[in-house]
């Protein structure tokens, strides 16, 4: 169906006008920054802002807002004759069906960065994030949701399907930034800005409990604050603004603390344990500071069933963990291949390779090798697999590293990725392997913002035939 763009440029913002008789430098386009369009909202896009168009054809990514609205859209970012601008609605003219009130007092145009879809109901979140996957799968793979073997539906984890004007506290780990004042808060969109706050509404209760916002953090520049699932291990991460002494940390809970080295930027112990005990899939993972670890208390055993009940492991057979962190994937496989099975995981981080090797310590044939799987992978002299696994950082795998996964002719694999782009990118390069997507699942595990985990198994396309 197609739909009536008529935007009308109906004024100019003040902030527009701060410096108006400053003439401009010849090559420097005039900053649209403060203007304001009203327009009718397309379609949602990836990254938490829908698409509408002023009448000189300029896209605007407008956040705060809701497909099928018309809204008066204030540009935060760009210029005269620029592709896209950014835009926040500041004004809701013809609100969508799917529009709440936010829950959340430190949410709207110009404050906390941390959520995306505050505004929506959470069944319209999860369809928005569903319409986003659909979107990127077809512009970069060439495929409907039918030929990817998914139903179209983004998934809650278990818990998470609330009413209306509800909101799950999944947020496992939180970085506050701090003003220069010592109080603790989130970072605005784009910016460096803090919106300051007395409390984050998705944070897990094991981090609010902890009381950060409470307290005075003069001479930090962040805190990141990590309640463990399963375990009753809390731990903060102090950066000190340059030459800044410690605080003395006191919380409304018992944590361990650690500092980030203002010289290497390494993660160092001031007081307690060095890392946190994770479980998951029935089985306790350390995990140290500055480590990866799954953020929403339900992802780790979530994303293990996923890809577990799509790859169907056989007794003796030979897997890979590609980017497998603290071996989550890799303790999920030794434990379903037996003794006669064997794994073998790739990880850059050298603390996190130390925790994976501690963590598998009790499964003889899981090897764990350290270095960047492009490199790593080429150089172990393994010509086939059976099973691969891999969850990249958002960049996702590439060309090259996916062309080599290929070349081991694995009968599955399982891609867990946290950016439906990269993913739909490097299902193309899939393709081109020789491998088609068998099922995709998409599950919820960051409510109120737009992101969304994807698992796609996938299987030689000669199976299929
Ligand atoms: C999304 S995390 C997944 C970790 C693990 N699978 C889990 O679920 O806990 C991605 C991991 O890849 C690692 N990493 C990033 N780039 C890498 C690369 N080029 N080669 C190997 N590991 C990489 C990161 O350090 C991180 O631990």
């Amino acid at each position: 169906m197609s739909r009536s763009h008529t935007p009308l440029r109906i004024w100019s913002h003040p902030a527009m006008q701060a410096e108006p008789n400053k003439p401009q430098a010849e090559s420097q386009a005039r900053s649209l920054v403060g203007e304001e369009y009203e327009v009718e909202v397309g379609p949602v896009a990836h990254g938490g802002h829908c698409i509408a168009r002023t009448d000189e054809g300029q896209v605007l990514f407008v956040r705060h807002t809701l497909p099928g609205e018309r809204v008066v859209a204030r540009v935060t970012d760009g210029e005269e004759g620029a592709r896209f601008l950014r835009a926040d609605a500041v004004s809701v003219l013809s609100a969508s069906k799917d529009r709440i009130e936010a829950p959340c007092p430190y949410a709207g145009p110009g404050r906390c960065g941390g959520c995306d879809w505050q505004h929506a109901k959470p069944g319209a979140q999860r369809r928005l994030k569903g319409e986003v996957v659909a979107e990127q799968l077809q512009r970069l793979a060439g495929l409907t949701p039918e030929e990817a073997g998914w139903d179209g539906t983004v998934l809650p984890a278990e818990g998470d399907k609330l009413p209306a004007g509800q909101v799950p506290q999944w947020r496992t780990r939180v970085q506050y930034a701090v003003t220069p004042e010592g109080q603790a808060g989130l970072r605005r969109h784009r910016s460096h800005e803090v919106e300051p706050i007395d409390h984050c509404m998705i944070a897990a209760e094991g981090v609010s409990e902890l009381g950060i916002e409470k307290r005075d953090w003069t001479g930090m520049e962040s805190v990141e604050a990590i309640a463990a699932t399963g375990s009753q291990d809390r731990q903060v991460i102090l950066t000190p603004r340059p030459g800044a002494r410690l605080p003395l940390v006191e919380l409304d809970k018992p944590v361990s603390v650690m500092r980030v080295e203002e010289k290497d930027g390494g993660v160092h112990r001031v007081h307690g344990r060095a890392f946190v005990r994770e479980r998951a899939d029935g089985r306790t993972h350390r995990v140290g500071s500055g480590g990866f670890w799954q953020v929403h208390p339900k992802a780790a055993d979530t994303l293990v069933t996923a890809v577990m009940q799509g790859l169907l492991p056989r007794k003796g057979e030979m897997a890979l963990d590609l980017y497998c962190g603290v071996g989550l994937f890799a303790g999920a496989l030794a434990d379903r291949l037996g003794d006669q099975g064997a794994v073998l995981g790739i990880e850059s981080g050298k603390r996190a390779v130390e925790d994976a090797r501690h963590n598998l310590a009790a499964f003889d044939r899981v090897r764990i090798e350290q270095g960047k799987v492009e490199a790593v992978l080429p150089r172990t002299g393994i010509t086939e697999v059976d099973l691969v696994v891999l969850d990249p950082p958002r960049a996702g795998a590439g060309r090259r590293t996916v062309a080599q996964i290929a070349s081991l002719d694995p009968r599955r694999i399982a891609y867990v990725a946290c950016d439906p782009a990269a993913l739909a990118r490097d299902l193309g390069y899939f393709r081109d392997g020789g491998y088609r997507v068998r099922t995709l699942r998409v599950f919820d595990l960051f409510p109120m913002t737009s992101h969304v985990e994807c698992v796609a198994i996938l299987e030689p396309a000669s199976k299929a035939l």
